[in-house]
Protein backbone atom coordinates (compact mmCIF):
# COMPACT_ATOMS: atom_id res chain seq x y z
CA UNK A 1 0.00 0.00 0.00
CA UNK A 2 1.26 3.40 -0.99
CA UNK A 3 -0.14 7.02 -0.57
CA UNK A 4 1.02 8.98 -3.93
CA UNK A 5 -0.25 12.23 -2.80
CA UNK A 6 -1.87 13.89 -0.97
CA UNK A 7 -3.61 17.67 -0.76
CA UNK A 8 -4.20 19.32 2.20
CA UNK A 9 -6.26 22.92 2.26
CA UNK A 10 -7.03 24.90 5.58
CA UNK A 11 -6.04 21.86 7.85
CA UNK A 12 -4.01 23.28 11.22
CA UNK A 13 -1.80 25.95 10.05
CA UNK A 14 -1.18 24.36 6.67
CA UNK A 15 -3.06 26.53 4.13
CA UNK A 16 -2.39 24.65 1.62
CA UNK A 17 -0.21 21.67 0.28
CA UNK A 18 0.19 19.52 -2.50
CA UNK A 19 2.77 16.58 -2.18
CA UNK A 20 3.87 14.06 -4.17
CA UNK A 21 5.17 11.22 -2.41
CA UNK A 22 8.18 9.05 -2.44
CA UNK A 23 7.00 5.32 -2.02
CA UNK A 24 9.59 4.37 0.46
CA UNK A 25 11.02 7.03 2.90
CA UNK A 26 9.36 10.56 3.26
CA UNK A 27 11.13 12.87 5.75
CA UNK A 28 9.60 16.18 6.80
CA UNK A 29 11.93 18.10 9.18
CA UNK A 30 11.69 21.58 10.44
CA UNK A 31 11.39 23.83 13.95
CA UNK A 32 8.74 22.65 16.51
CA UNK A 33 5.69 23.83 15.94
CA UNK A 34 6.19 24.13 12.18
CA UNK A 35 3.36 22.23 11.28
CA UNK A 36 5.44 18.88 10.62
CA UNK A 37 2.80 16.56 12.71
CA UNK A 38 -0.09 17.96 11.13
CA UNK A 39 0.80 16.55 7.94
CA UNK A 40 1.25 12.90 9.68
CA UNK A 41 -2.08 13.61 11.15
CA UNK A 42 -3.64 14.62 7.73
CA UNK A 43 -2.30 11.14 6.16
CA UNK A 44 -3.69 9.72 9.44
CA UNK A 45 -6.99 10.96 9.05
CA UNK A 46 -7.01 9.58 5.38
CA UNK A 47 -7.02 6.06 6.89
CA UNK A 48 -9.15 6.31 9.76
CA UNK A 49 -11.34 9.59 9.98
CA UNK A 50 -9.72 9.89 13.08
CA UNK A 51 -6.78 11.83 14.20
CA UNK A 52 -4.40 10.09 16.06
CA UNK A 53 -3.55 13.27 18.71
CA UNK A 54 -7.17 12.52 19.40
CA UNK A 55 -8.22 16.40 18.17
CA UNK A 56 -11.92 17.34 17.79
CA UNK A 57 -12.91 18.25 14.12
CA UNK A 58 -12.82 22.15 15.16
CA UNK A 59 -9.38 21.71 16.66
CA UNK A 60 -8.31 20.42 12.88
CA UNK A 61 -9.66 22.95 10.94
CA UNK A 62 -7.29 26.21 10.57
CA UNK A 63 -8.22 28.94 12.63
CA UNK A 64 -10.24 31.67 10.99
CA UNK A 65 -11.72 29.36 7.90
CA UNK A 66 -14.91 27.37 7.95
CA UNK A 67 -13.81 24.28 6.63
CA UNK A 68 -10.29 22.29 5.55
CA UNK A 69 -10.28 19.71 2.31
CA UNK A 70 -7.61 16.41 2.93
CA UNK A 71 -7.41 14.45 -0.58
CA UNK A 72 -5.43 11.64 -1.27
CA UNK A 73 -4.64 9.22 -3.47
CA UNK A 74 -3.84 5.42 -2.39
CA UNK A 75 -2.31 2.44 -4.01
CA UNK A 76 -3.08 -1.03 -3.23
CA UNK A 77 -2.49 -4.59 -5.23
CA UNK A 78 -2.49 -1.78 -8.69
CA UNK A 79 -5.92 -0.34 -7.58
CA UNK A 80 -5.60 3.37 -7.43
CA UNK A 81 -8.37 5.09 -4.79
CA UNK A 82 -8.99 9.01 -4.32
CA UNK A 83 -9.93 9.75 -0.83
CA UNK A 84 -11.05 13.12 0.08
CA UNK A 85 -12.45 14.79 3.34
CA UNK A 86 -14.19 17.29 4.44
CA UNK A 87 -14.26 18.57 7.72
CA UNK A 88 -17.03 21.17 8.71
CA UNK A 89 -19.16 22.71 11.36
CA UNK A 90 -21.56 19.66 10.49
CA UNK A 91 -18.73 16.92 11.31
CA UNK A 92 -16.59 15.14 8.75
CA UNK A 93 -18.00 13.53 5.58
CA UNK A 94 -15.80 11.49 3.25
CA UNK A 95 -15.71 10.24 -0.42
CA UNK A 96 -13.83 7.21 -1.84
CA UNK A 97 -13.62 8.04 -5.95
CA UNK A 98 -15.94 10.61 -5.81
CA UNK A 99 -19.18 8.81 -3.98
CA UNK A 100 -20.11 9.61 -0.72
CA UNK A 101 -19.46 7.40 1.77
CA UNK A 102 -21.87 7.07 4.50
CA UNK A 103 -21.13 3.77 6.44
CA UNK A 104 -18.24 4.31 8.09
CA UNK A 105 -17.27 0.73 7.63
CA UNK A 106 -16.67 1.61 3.61
CA UNK A 107 -14.38 4.37 4.12
CA UNK A 108 -11.97 1.89 6.36
CA UNK A 109 -9.27 -0.37 4.39
CA UNK A 110 -8.32 2.01 2.01
CA UNK A 111 -5.09 3.38 3.93
CA UNK A 112 -3.75 1.70 6.78
CA UNK A 113 -2.04 3.44 8.68
CA UNK A 114 -0.02 2.59 12.32
CA UNK A 115 1.58 5.79 13.92
CA UNK A 116 4.44 6.19 16.04
CA UNK A 117 4.50 9.09 18.62
CA UNK A 118 6.43 9.98 21.53
CA UNK A 119 3.61 10.03 23.56
CA UNK A 120 3.43 6.35 22.99
CA UNK A 121 6.98 6.04 24.03
CA UNK A 122 5.36 7.06 27.82
CA UNK A 123 2.67 4.43 27.84
CA UNK A 124 4.43 1.75 29.77
CA UNK A 125 5.16 3.79 32.58
CA UNK A 126 1.89 5.84 32.18
CA UNK A 127 -2.33 4.89 33.49
CA UNK A 128 -4.46 2.13 31.84
CA UNK A 129 -6.01 4.50 29.54
CA UNK A 130 -2.85 5.04 27.31
CA UNK A 131 -2.41 1.28 26.95
CA UNK A 132 -6.32 0.73 26.17
CA UNK A 133 -6.64 3.49 24.06
CA UNK A 134 -3.36 1.93 22.20
CA UNK A 135 -4.53 -1.20 22.06
CA UNK A 136 -8.46 -0.13 20.90
CA UNK A 137 -6.35 1.99 17.78
CA UNK A 138 -4.28 -1.34 17.09
CA UNK A 139 -7.58 -3.24 16.54
CA UNK A 140 -9.89 -0.87 15.07
CA UNK A 141 -7.39 -1.18 11.87
CA UNK A 142 -7.64 -4.74 11.91
CA UNK A 143 -11.05 -5.60 12.57
CA UNK A 144 -13.49 -3.29 11.60
CA UNK A 145 -16.39 -5.28 13.39
CA UNK A 146 -14.60 -3.88 16.41
CA UNK A 147 -15.20 -0.24 15.42
CA UNK A 148 -18.70 -0.90 15.58
CA UNK A 149 -19.03 -2.73 18.73
CA UNK A 150 -16.78 -0.26 20.03
CA UNK A 151 -19.57 2.35 19.37
CA UNK A 152 -22.28 0.27 20.38
CA UNK A 153 -20.56 -0.20 23.83
CA UNK A 154 -19.97 3.04 24.70
CA UNK A 155 -23.35 4.09 23.29
CA UNK A 156 -24.72 1.79 26.24
CA UNK A 157 -22.55 2.69 28.83
CA UNK A 158 -23.69 6.69 28.34
CA UNK A 159 -27.39 5.82 29.08
CA UNK A 160 -25.95 3.48 31.67
CA UNK A 161 -24.39 5.99 33.61
CA UNK A 162 -27.04 8.82 32.98
CA UNK A 163 -29.51 5.84 34.73
CA UNK A 164 -26.87 5.52 37.43
CA UNK A 165 -26.71 9.66 37.89
CA UNK A 166 -30.57 10.10 38.23
CA UNK A 167 -30.37 6.82 41.07
CA UNK A 168 -32.93 5.54 38.43
CA UNK A 169 -32.79 1.60 39.38
CA UNK A 170 -36.17 1.15 37.54
CA UNK A 171 -34.38 0.58 33.85
CA UNK A 172 -31.05 -0.68 35.80
CA UNK A 173 -30.92 -4.31 34.66
CA UNK A 174 -31.58 -3.90 30.75
CA UNK A 175 -29.22 -1.77 30.40
CA UNK A 176 -26.72 -3.95 32.79
CA UNK A 177 -27.51 -7.12 30.71
CA UNK A 178 -26.51 -4.82 27.39
CA UNK A 179 -23.71 -3.44 28.71
CA UNK A 180 -21.99 -7.06 29.58
CA UNK A 181 -22.85 -8.33 26.44
CA UNK A 182 -21.15 -5.43 23.93
CA UNK A 183 -18.64 -5.37 27.10
CA UNK A 184 -17.77 -9.66 26.73
CA UNK A 185 -17.98 -9.52 22.97
CA UNK A 186 -15.46 -6.17 23.33
CA UNK A 187 -13.14 -7.99 25.92
CA UNK A 188 -12.80 -10.85 24.11
CA UNK A 189 -11.80 -9.40 20.86
CA UNK A 190 -8.94 -7.69 22.60
CA UNK A 191 -7.58 -10.66 23.96
CA UNK A 192 -7.61 -12.23 21.09
CA UNK A 193 -5.56 -9.55 19.58
CA UNK A 194 -3.23 -9.84 22.42
CA UNK A 195 -2.97 -13.56 21.88
CA UNK A 196 -2.40 -12.87 18.13
CA UNK A 197 0.25 -10.25 18.60
CA UNK A 198 2.26 -11.68 21.52
CA UNK A 199 4.45 -14.25 19.79
CA UNK A 200 5.77 -11.20 17.47
CA UNK A 201 6.42 -9.12 19.63
CA UNK A 202 8.05 -11.79 21.87
CA UNK A 203 10.23 -12.05 18.63
CA UNK A 204 10.81 -8.37 18.12
CA UNK A 205 11.72 -7.71 21.21
CA UNK A 206 14.49 -10.50 21.35
CA UNK A 207 15.78 -9.12 18.32
CA UNK A 208 15.78 -5.33 20.05
CA UNK A 209 17.72 -6.12 23.67
CA UNK A 210 19.18 -9.47 22.80
CA UNK A 211 19.19 -11.52 25.61
CA UNK A 212 16.53 -14.41 26.55
CA UNK A 213 13.99 -12.30 28.07
CA UNK A 214 10.13 -13.29 27.50
CA UNK A 215 8.07 -10.06 27.05
CA UNK A 216 4.29 -10.63 26.84
CA UNK A 217 1.04 -8.35 26.72
CA UNK A 218 -2.00 -9.82 30.22
CA UNK A 219 -5.24 -7.96 29.86
CA UNK A 220 -6.66 -7.14 33.10
CA UNK A 221 -9.99 -7.11 33.38
CA UNK A 222 -11.37 -4.05 36.29
CA UNK A 223 -12.39 -5.14 39.63
CA UNK A 224 -13.35 -8.79 38.05
CA UNK A 225 -11.39 -12.18 37.78
CA UNK A 226 -10.04 -12.85 34.30
CA UNK A 227 -10.24 -16.72 35.11
CA UNK A 228 -14.05 -16.03 36.06
CA UNK A 229 -14.20 -13.72 32.51
CA UNK A 230 -12.77 -16.78 30.56
CA UNK A 231 -15.08 -19.50 32.14
CA UNK A 232 -18.50 -17.40 32.38
CA UNK A 233 -18.20 -14.86 29.76
CA UNK A 234 -20.89 -12.14 30.32
CA UNK A 235 -22.32 -13.29 33.38
CA UNK A 236 -18.74 -13.03 35.01
CA UNK A 237 -19.22 -9.24 34.26
CA UNK A 238 -22.86 -9.24 35.40
CA UNK A 239 -21.82 -10.72 39.05
CA UNK A 240 -19.35 -8.39 38.95
CA UNK A 241 -21.44 -5.33 37.76
CA UNK A 242 -23.99 -6.44 40.78
CA UNK A 243 -21.29 -6.14 43.36
CA UNK A 244 -20.22 -3.34 42.28
CA UNK A 245 -24.27 -1.90 42.10
CA UNK A 246 -23.95 0.28 45.59
CA UNK A 247 -20.44 2.22 44.62
CA UNK A 248 -22.20 3.22 40.72
CA UNK A 249 -24.99 4.31 42.95
CA UNK A 250 -23.14 6.49 44.98
CA UNK A 251 -20.65 7.33 42.21
CA UNK A 252 -23.13 8.28 39.65
CA UNK A 253 -20.81 5.70 37.07
CA UNK A 254 -19.93 2.51 35.76
CA UNK A 255 -17.33 1.19 37.19
CA UNK A 256 -16.56 -2.37 36.04
CA UNK A 257 -16.61 -2.99 31.87
CA UNK A 258 -13.94 -2.73 29.55
CA UNK A 259 -13.86 1.17 29.58
CA UNK A 260 -11.60 0.66 32.67
CA UNK A 261 -9.81 -2.50 31.86
CA UNK A 262 -5.91 -2.37 31.82
CA UNK A 263 -3.24 -4.19 29.27
CA UNK A 264 -0.20 -5.19 31.26
CA UNK A 265 3.30 -5.01 29.62
CA UNK A 266 5.20 -7.62 30.97
CA UNK A 267 9.40 -9.30 30.70
CA UNK A 268 9.46 -12.59 32.37
CA UNK A 269 6.14 -12.52 33.56
CA UNK A 270 7.02 -9.38 35.56
CA UNK A 271 5.19 -6.28 34.72
CA UNK A 272 7.46 -3.34 33.15
CA UNK A 273 5.75 -0.30 34.89
CA UNK A 274 6.79 -1.38 38.53
CA UNK A 275 10.08 -3.30 37.44
CA UNK A 276 11.39 -2.34 34.21
CA UNK A 277 14.50 -0.05 33.15
CA UNK A 278 13.26 2.73 31.05
CA UNK A 279 15.68 1.40 28.39
CA UNK A 280 13.38 -1.83 28.70
CA UNK A 281 10.38 0.07 28.29
CA UNK A 282 11.36 1.61 25.68
CA UNK A 283 12.16 -1.80 23.99
CA UNK A 284 8.95 -2.73 24.49
CA UNK A 285 7.15 -0.18 22.88
CA UNK A 286 9.41 -0.11 19.73
CA UNK A 287 8.88 -3.86 19.84
CA UNK A 288 5.21 -3.84 20.36
CA UNK A 289 4.73 -1.41 17.23
CA UNK A 290 6.59 -3.71 14.47
CA UNK A 291 4.22 -6.14 16.07
CA UNK A 292 1.72 -4.51 14.59
CA UNK A 293 2.95 -4.03 11.63
CA UNK A 294 3.96 -7.13 11.26
CA UNK A 295 0.28 -8.25 12.33
CA UNK A 296 -0.89 -6.16 9.44
CA UNK A 297 1.47 -7.20 6.86
CA UNK A 298 -0.21 -10.53 7.24
CA UNK A 299 -3.48 -9.95 7.65
CA UNK A 300 -4.03 -7.84 4.43
CA UNK A 301 -0.86 -9.10 2.72
CA UNK A 302 0.93 -6.04 2.44
CA UNK A 303 2.47 -4.14 5.19
CA UNK A 304 0.37 -0.69 6.28
CA UNK A 305 1.93 2.71 5.93
CA UNK A 306 4.24 3.79 8.61
CA UNK A 307 3.89 7.13 10.33
CA UNK A 308 6.94 8.10 12.86
CA UNK A 309 6.10 11.16 14.22
CA UNK A 310 9.58 12.39 15.51
CA UNK A 311 10.80 9.01 17.17
CA UNK A 312 14.50 9.17 16.59
CA UNK A 313 15.16 12.08 18.84
CA UNK A 314 13.16 9.44 21.89
CA UNK A 315 15.01 6.56 21.07
CA UNK A 316 19.01 5.97 21.32
CA UNK A 317 21.23 5.25 18.55
CA UNK A 318 20.99 1.38 18.99
CA UNK A 319 17.15 1.24 19.17
CA UNK A 320 17.24 3.76 16.16
CA UNK A 321 19.34 1.37 14.48
CA UNK A 322 16.95 -1.10 15.32
CA UNK A 323 14.02 0.33 13.53
CA UNK A 324 15.75 1.41 10.82
CA UNK A 325 17.07 -2.13 10.25
CA UNK A 326 13.45 -3.60 10.37
CA UNK A 327 12.40 -0.77 8.04
CA UNK A 328 15.02 -1.59 5.43
CA UNK A 329 13.39 -5.29 4.99
CA UNK A 330 10.18 -4.40 5.05
CA UNK A 331 8.88 -2.90 1.86
CA UNK A 332 7.01 -0.28 3.08
CA UNK A 333 5.82 3.49 3.00
CA UNK A 334 7.30 5.40 5.84
CA UNK A 335 6.50 9.53 6.73
CA UNK A 336 8.96 10.65 9.33
CA UNK A 337 8.86 13.94 10.87
CA UNK A 338 12.24 15.07 13.11
CA UNK A 339 13.44 18.66 13.88
CA UNK A 340 17.13 16.84 13.49
CA UNK A 341 18.06 15.01 10.55
CA UNK A 342 21.26 13.64 11.87
CA UNK A 343 19.34 11.92 14.18
CA UNK A 344 17.91 9.43 10.86
CA UNK A 345 20.05 7.11 9.83
CA UNK A 346 19.09 6.59 6.52
CA UNK A 347 22.08 4.49 5.14
CA UNK A 348 20.62 1.64 3.14
CA UNK A 349 17.92 3.30 1.93
CA UNK A 350 17.59 3.58 -1.69
CA UNK A 351 15.40 6.04 -2.15
CA UNK A 352 13.51 9.19 -0.22
CA UNK A 353 12.21 12.26 -0.54
CA UNK A 354 12.91 15.38 1.61
CA UNK A 355 10.65 18.26 2.97
CA UNK A 356 11.16 21.69 4.69
CA UNK A 357 8.44 22.19 6.97
CA UNK A 358 8.17 26.39 7.81
CA UNK A 359 4.92 28.08 9.23
CA UNK A 360 2.73 26.14 7.74
CA UNK A 361 4.45 25.85 4.61
CA UNK A 362 5.97 22.61 2.88
CA UNK A 363 9.33 22.30 0.69
CA UNK A 364 10.29 19.87 -1.42
CA UNK A 365 14.06 19.68 -0.93
CA UNK A 366 14.70 16.50 -2.22
CA UNK A 367 12.53 14.19 -4.62
N1 LIG B 1 -6.65 24.77 13.89
C1 LIG B 1 -5.48 25.38 13.75
N2 LIG B 1 -5.36 26.45 12.91
C2 LIG B 1 -4.16 27.08 12.75
N3 LIG B 1 -3.05 26.71 13.38
C3 LIG B 1 -3.11 25.68 14.24
C4 LIG B 1 -4.32 24.96 14.46
N4 LIG B 1 -4.07 23.96 15.34
C5 LIG B 1 -2.76 24.06 15.66
N5 LIG B 1 -2.17 25.08 15.01
C6 LIG B 1 -0.77 25.50 15.05
O1 LIG B 1 -0.13 24.74 14.06
C7 LIG B 1 1.21 24.49 14.41
C8 LIG B 1 1.45 23.07 14.01
O2 LIG B 1 1.90 22.27 15.00
P1 LIG B 1 2.48 20.80 14.75
O3 LIG B 1 2.23 20.08 16.01
O4 LIG B 1 2.02 20.21 13.50
O5 LIG B 1 4.00 21.19 14.61
P2 LIG B 1 5.30 20.32 14.53
O6 LIG B 1 6.11 20.90 13.43
O7 LIG B 1 4.97 18.90 14.46
O8 LIG B 1 6.02 20.67 15.86
P3 LIG B 1 6.19 19.82 17.20
O9 LIG B 1 7.44 19.05 16.95
O10 LIG B 1 6.34 20.92 18.21
O11 LIG B 1 4.96 18.99 17.37
C9 LIG B 1 1.36 24.90 15.85
O12 LIG B 1 2.12 26.09 15.85
C10 LIG B 1 -0.06 25.20 16.33
O13 LIG B 1 -0.13 26.32 17.16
Amino acid sequence: MFLTKIQINSFRNIAAADLVFNRRFNIFTGDNGQGKSSILEAIYLLGTMKSFRLARTQDLISWDTPHAFVQGRAEKDGVTREIALYLGKEGRKARIDRKPVTRLADFFGAVNAVVFSPEEIGMARGGPELRRRYLDRAIFSSDLGYLMLYHEYYRILKQRNSLLKRGDQAGLEVWTDQLAEAGIRLMEKRIAYLAATEPLLGHFYRQIAGGDETAGLAYRPHACDPAAIDRDGKEALIRALSEHRAEELRRGTTVVGPHRDDLEFLLNGRVIKHHGSQGQQRSFVLALKMAEVEYLEKLYGAPPILLLDDISSELDRQRNENLMQFLRQKSMQVFVTTTDPATLRLDGIDTHAAFRVEQGKVILTQR
